[in-house]
């Protein structure tokens, strides 16, 4: 598919994926990225944080880079109400992937946009995954990987966390960290997209 725009488009992400993932759009982007502190924002709900964070992040660098179109955006895993964050250790990637094994859990991504005068629209899409029931030995030899260190909740769907995966409903892009499906429709209705048949 062909598209244009006449906007500077923005990444506000130092994610290798989601720049693979904006990249099948073929208009060009700059990267810039933000080093905001997640934590400090305070919300309600997980929906609210996830958006609250994402916002945190396009607007650190909507400040920074004045006329451009600035595009952000974060993902949580959710498990029984509760945020299982980046692992920061070893064990605690472990105590994650044991929490998960054999359920349900929500993968959020908020995406958000802030345009060059300062409009804001945002994007949160939820995907389900319901994990396999997997051994204690798969789960150390996968965190022995340090794949999971650098990933909400401690797996990465699109490499060998796949093997923890038994199925999804909803985007698989959106748990990689970029709802590519819903971001287009949403650019495409605010005529920041357009594409050419
Ligand atoms: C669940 C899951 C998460 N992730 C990633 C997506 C996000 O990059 C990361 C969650 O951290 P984020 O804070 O959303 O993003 P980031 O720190 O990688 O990048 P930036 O803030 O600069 O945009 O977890 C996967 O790659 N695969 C998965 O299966």
């Amino acid at each position: 598919m062909n598209f244009t725009t006449n906007e500077q488009l923005v990444l506000a992400s130092a994610s290798p994926r989601r720049k693979e993932l904006l990249s099948m759009l073929g208009v060009p982007f700059t990267i810039v990225t933000s080093n905001v502190e997640e934590t400090s924002v305070e919300a309600l709900t997980v929906e609210d944080y996830v958006e609250g964070v994402a916002l945190l992040k396009t607007r650190d660098i909507a400040a920074k880079c004045p006329d451009k179109c600035i595009i952000g955006a974060d993902t949580i895993v959710v498990f029984n109400d509760q945020i299982l964050h980046k692992p920061t250790s070893h064990e605690e990637a472990v105590a994650h992937l044991k929490q998960l094994r054999g359920n349900r859990h929500m993968v959020m991504t908020a995406v958000a946009i802030v345009l060059a005068d300062g409009t804001e629209h945002t994007i949160v899409e939820k995907t389900s995954v319901l994990f396999k029931e997997v051994s204690d030995e798969m789960i150390e030899a996968y965190v022995q990987t340090k794949d999971p260190f650098d990933k909400a909740g401690g797996y990465g769907i699109q490499t060998s966390g796949a093997l923890l995966v038994d199925k999804i409903e909803g985007d698989y892009n959106n748990v990689v960290g970029l709802p590519i499906a819903s971001l287009v429709q949403k650019l495409l209705t605010l005529q920041l997209l357009k594409l050419h048949v």
